[in-house]
């Protein structure tokens, strides 16, 4: 049998963390993980009627609108891809008490204006509270992922407001826990560091990265952050599809080959941020200092180093041959591009080889590119993005 591939060890300054428990391999499928928690990321109520539409099954998120068979719950509204779902849905994520909350809350945000970020929050609780009602056990994995009662007095304040609304209009059965201003606070606070985004299929006509649903997800949750990863997560929402059960399930792929005991790291947003953004987000979002390799250099950078190194160096990079190098470890690579001062301005960018690599260049994407896994293909030069999906030739890249 096949050694575990990865492991949560406690790494001092970084709380829990993902390592490799052997050698890892560029492409490598190390997590398969399904959500304890999944809402939606529509408003209750928005003036685009497009977004009030809901044409996505309120249990497993699968795109309906092109499913003529799809039914409604026929109190609330909520739209399911088929009975089965629906009848799943009934004992655990769409309960008779969600049904009554979704509809007072829906008439709340459409008597009263309130911001996106507030209405989602809104939802977050009701799935929270209902399964803490419905799965005890999987409202423990949930109670024991990072986030406490925060600091802030923003986040306080928008706790206070959706504890009292909730409290008001659709206040949860009783729970072994209880319904506590302090519990809602620190489930907002999981929330706000372990929810990742499950993304609309690519268009290239958008934009920006629009999310689906939200979804909380036990083992991926420990992986901490990198602003060059080694891993990035795939999810095949719409692929998948909900007969197979898993259309929100999450896979975490190796970017690049890892010794054993090299912790693994996401990026917890785009890789082509800015320094300062990336600090910022990760400061106000996630509450930490990032001092990673890449912004240990940047750190140093001007504004307007910031702003256009990253394209003259690869530019500059573009017409050097990269090809034949996927063999090797990429840390290596670098390190060794280091040693020899190989790459024009390497002192300032040790980490063009990264972008140029595995960043997708197309259009509004940003994506990753991770080779595909060994299983689909015999081929290790194949690399794919984790957000549109485009395959490429390493010799393409
Ligand atoms: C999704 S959790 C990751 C797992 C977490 N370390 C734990 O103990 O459960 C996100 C939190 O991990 C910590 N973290 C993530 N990346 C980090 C990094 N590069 N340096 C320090 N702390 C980090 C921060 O506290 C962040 O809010």
């Amino acid at each position: 049998m096949e050694t575990a591939a990865i492991g949560v060890t406690e790494i001092e300054g970084r709380g829990r963390a993902m390592v490799a428990l052997r050698p890892l391999k560029g492409g490598e499928i190390v997590l398969r993980d399904s959500p304890i928690v999944l809402y939606s990321a529509l408003p209750f109520h928005s003036d685009d009627h497009q977004k009030n539409n809901n044409c996505y099954c309120s249990h497993c998120f699968t795109s309906i609108s092109q499913q003529p068979q799809n039914v409604s719950c026929s109190t609330c509204g909520s739209r399911f891809c088929t009975f089965e779902c629906q009848s799943v849905a009934s004992t655990t994520s769409h309960t008779p008490w969600v049904c009554q909350a979704l509809i007072r809350l829906r008439q709340y945000f459409s008597d009263h204006h309130q911001p996106l970020d507030l209405q989602l929050q809104a939802r977050f609780l009701v799935s929270a509270y209902n399964l803490a009602r419905v799965s005890p056990d999987r409202f423990r994995m949930l109670s024991s992922l990072q986030g406490s009662v925060p600091s802030q007095p923003d986040a306080d304040s928008s706790a206070t407001f959706l504890h009292s609304l909730i409290s008001s209009i659709c206040p949860p059965p009783p729970l072994e826990l209880g319904f506590s201003l302090e519990l809602t606070s620190v489930l907002l606070a999981k929330d706000k560091l372990n929810a990742f985004g499950l993304m609309e299929p690519f268009s290239e006509e958008r934009e920006g990265r629009s999310v689906r649903a939200y979804g909380i997800y036990p083992m991926a949750s420990f992986f901490n952050h990198d602003c060059l990863p080694n891993a990035c997560r795939f999810d095949y929402i719409d692929v998948a599809g909900s007969a197979s059960g898993n259309n929100t399930d999450i896979t975490i792929r190796m970017i690049h080959d890892v010794p054993q005991e090299r912790e693994i790291c996401l990026s917890y947003f785009p890789v082509n941020l800015k320094y300062a953004e990336r600090q910022k987000s990760l400061r106000d979002d996630y509450g930490f200092l990032c001092d990673c390799d890449r912004c240990k250099v940047e750190a140093n950078w001007s504004e307007s180093d910031d702003d256009g190194l990253e394209v003259d160096a690869i530019d500059e990079e573009e017409d050097e041959d990269t090809s034949g190098v996927m063999d090797e470890d990429p840390d290596e690579q670098m390190q060794d591009e280091e040693d020899t001062d190989a790459m024009k301005g390497e002192d300032d960018f040790p980490h063009a080889y990264f972008f140029l690599t595995y960043m997708c260049d197309r259009k509004n994407c940003w994506g990753t590119l991770a080779p595909l896994p060994p299983s689909v293909t015999t081929t290790p030069s194949v690399m794919e993005c984790n957000l549109c999906g485009t395959c490429k030739n390493l010799d393409q890249v």
